[in-house]
């Protein structure tokens, strides 16, 4: 396993408000990572530290082991967030032909493809663009830059579920014929799960969660019943929430299961569902335990 890029002890604040808190992130060359938090947590301010935009406070920035200097951008790298705005009186083609020029390995066949597949008039000015369909030409932009590092801040933003669904098949489609580092923050948490590879869960600028998405669909449960038995079932394991239930106990808890907790779950009749990434999500925040 190589490391793409590694924050160590990454700080930043605006005044009073304490955006990123001593963050440690390792991303690991060619995987696709989804970065999931609330409103506020510190997502935007995580890529943009990284893109150099900002400058941290304190911590690192490493590329592939090398320190990044302040507001040093990565090599061979794409930030797709939604300043395509600014673009508003230059044509599509033209937009396209700028960002080709900053980088090594774009692929101009791709981006005609994805042009055709999003339905998007490469003569438009990108003023006379609806708001999603702007986010695809960022979408396009970091598709066919295949820059090694690629970072989407709100991808779907404004795009309808067809556009949505056709963004997620492209990225895996093209990840699997051009493996590379990606990161998709998003709030749409449900429809990242088949695309991600790993999770970070980000809350008021600390890191909650971490894990393979495999590891979350075999860990994530909601389990149900008496409470005497729910929380005998419970000792040990990681309890993420829980709450009275009529009169019993309902618990989000964060732990594989065997054969032996199944077993015990029956004959004491405790439910147990697995919990979507969105639920594990909302029963993180919420339980704060
Ligand atoms: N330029 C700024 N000046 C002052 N405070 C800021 C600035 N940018 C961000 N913040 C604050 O830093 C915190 C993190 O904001 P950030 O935009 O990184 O969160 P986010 O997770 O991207 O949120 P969202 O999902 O709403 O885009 C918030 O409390 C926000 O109000």
């Amino acid at each position: 396993m190589s490391i793409a890029l590694a924050c160590g002890n990454l700080t930043k604040s605006y005044g009073p408000t304490l955006a990123l808190r001593n963050l440690d992130l390792q991303f690991e060359e060619n995987v696709i990572y989804g970065l999931l938090g609330r409103n506020g947590a510190g997502k935007t301010t995580l890529l943009n530290t990284i893109a150099g935009g900002i400058a941290a406070d304190s911590g690192t920035i490493e590329v592939s082991g090398k320190k990044l200097g302040r507001g040093e951008p990565p090599k061979d790298f794409c930030y797709v967030r939604d300043q395509y705005r600014h673009f508003g009186s230059a044509r599509v083609m033209e937009t396209l032909q700028i960002a080709a020029s900053f980088h090594p390995r774009w692929d101009w066949t791709y981006a005609r493809e994805l042009l055709n597949l999003f339905l998007i008039d490469p003569d438009k000015k990108i003023r006379q663009l609806s708001s999603g369909t702007r986010s695809l030409i960022g979408n396009i932009i970091g598709l066919a830059s295949r820059a090694q590092l690629t970072l989407y801040d709100e991808p779907v933003l404004g795009l309808d579920v067809l556009m949505r669904e056709r963004f997620y098949k492209t990225v895996l489609e093209d990840y699997a014929n051009h493996p590379r580092t990606i990161l998709l923050s998003t709030h749409l948490i449900d429809e990242i799960a088949p695309v991600a590879e790993k999770i970070f869960i980000l809350e008021s600028g600390s890191l909650l969660l971490q894990d393979d998405m495999e590891q979350i669909r075999m860990s994530a449960y909601l389990v149900r019943g008496n409470s005497e038995t729910v929380f005998s079932f419970m000792a040990g394991k990681r309890v993420l929430y829980h709450e009275a239930y009529g009169r019993g106990t309902l618990a989000a808890i964060y732990e594989k299961l065997d054969e032996r907790d199944m077993r015990q779950a029956r004959e004491q009749n405790i439910s147990i569902e697995t919990l979507s990434l969105q639920k594990l999500f909302l029963y993180l925040i919420e339980g704060g335990l």
